[in-house]
C-alpha cells in the first residue's frame, strides 16, 4: 500500500465541538488524506497554559497520507482556518478545531514549523488514551519506549470517552 501511516491528534473546544471534529475528518479526507480508523471521543479538561476555559473534545485518527510531513501539516493548518480558528489566537486557548500531526511513519524530524513525533504527546492523557486505543502497542520513534508507559503519570488528567466519533461505516 502507498503513502506513509500517520496519527493525527483533533481537539475542539468552542461551538459544536462535535460537529466540528467530524467536520475536520471530512475537510482532511477532501483533501486527500486516507482514514484508516477514528478513536472514540474523549471530554477532556484543558491542559497547558490556559485553564479556565471550556472543556474539550478530542479524538485521534489513524491516516494514510501519500505526501511529505511538511505537506500534511499544511493541510492541517488549512482546515483549522477553514472551521473558523484564528491563527493569532491566543496559544493554548479555545478554538473551534485543532489537528495536530502527532507521528509520522518512522519519521524524527525539527523545523521551524514542525516537530514529530509531537513534542507534547507523552504528558497529555487527552492524546494518549485515544492514541492508544488506535494502537495499544504504539512506540515513539524518537525513544522506542512502549507509549503506554507514560500513562500512569498523567491519571489525574480527567478524560471521560463518550462513544464513537464515527459510525462503523464511517457516516454520521
Ligand atoms: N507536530 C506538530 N503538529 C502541529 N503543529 C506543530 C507541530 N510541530 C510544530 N508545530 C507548530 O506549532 C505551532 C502552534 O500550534 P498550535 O497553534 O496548534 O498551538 P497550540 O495548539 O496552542 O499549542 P500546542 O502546539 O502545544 O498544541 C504551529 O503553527 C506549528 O507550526
Ligand atoms: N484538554 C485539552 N487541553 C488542551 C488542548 C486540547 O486539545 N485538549 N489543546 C491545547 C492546545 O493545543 C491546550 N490544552
Amino acid at each position: 500500500m502507498l503513502g506513509t501511516i500517520a496519527y493525527l491528534g483533533l481537539g475542539s473546544n468552542e461551538g459544536d465541538r462535535l460537529r466540528a471534529l467530524r467536520l475536520a475528518l471530512d475537510r482532511l479526507v477532501a483533501k486527500g488524506v486516507e482514514l484508516e480508523a477514528v478513536s472514540t471521543v474523549y471530554e477532556t479538561e484543558p491542559q497547558g497554559e490556559v485553564r479556565d476555559q471550556p472543556d474539550f473534545l478530542n479524538a485521534c485518527a489513524h491516516v494514510r497520507y501519500s505526501g511529505d510531513a511538511e505537506s500534511l501539516l499544511d493541510l492541517c493548518k488549512q482546515v483549522e482556518r477553514e472551521l473558523g480558528r484564528n491563527p493569532s489566537g491566543r496559544r493554548h486557548g479555545p478554538r473551534p478545531v485543532d489537528v495536530d500531526l502527532l507521528v509520522f511513519g518512522d519519521l524524527v524530524y525539527r523545523s521551524e514549523r514542525l516537530v514529530l513525533p509531537h513534542p507534547e504527546i507523552r504528558s497529555r492523557r487527552f492524546v494518549l488514551e485515544p492514541l492508544l486505543e488506535l494502537e495499544p502497542t504504539l512506540t515513539l520513534p524518537d525513544d522506542g519506549t512502549p507509549l503506554r508507559q507514560h500513562l500512569s503519570a498523567v491519571r489525574e488528567q480527567r478524560v471521560v470517552s463518550l462513544g464513537p466519533l464515527l459510525q462503523r461505516d464511517g457516516s454520521r
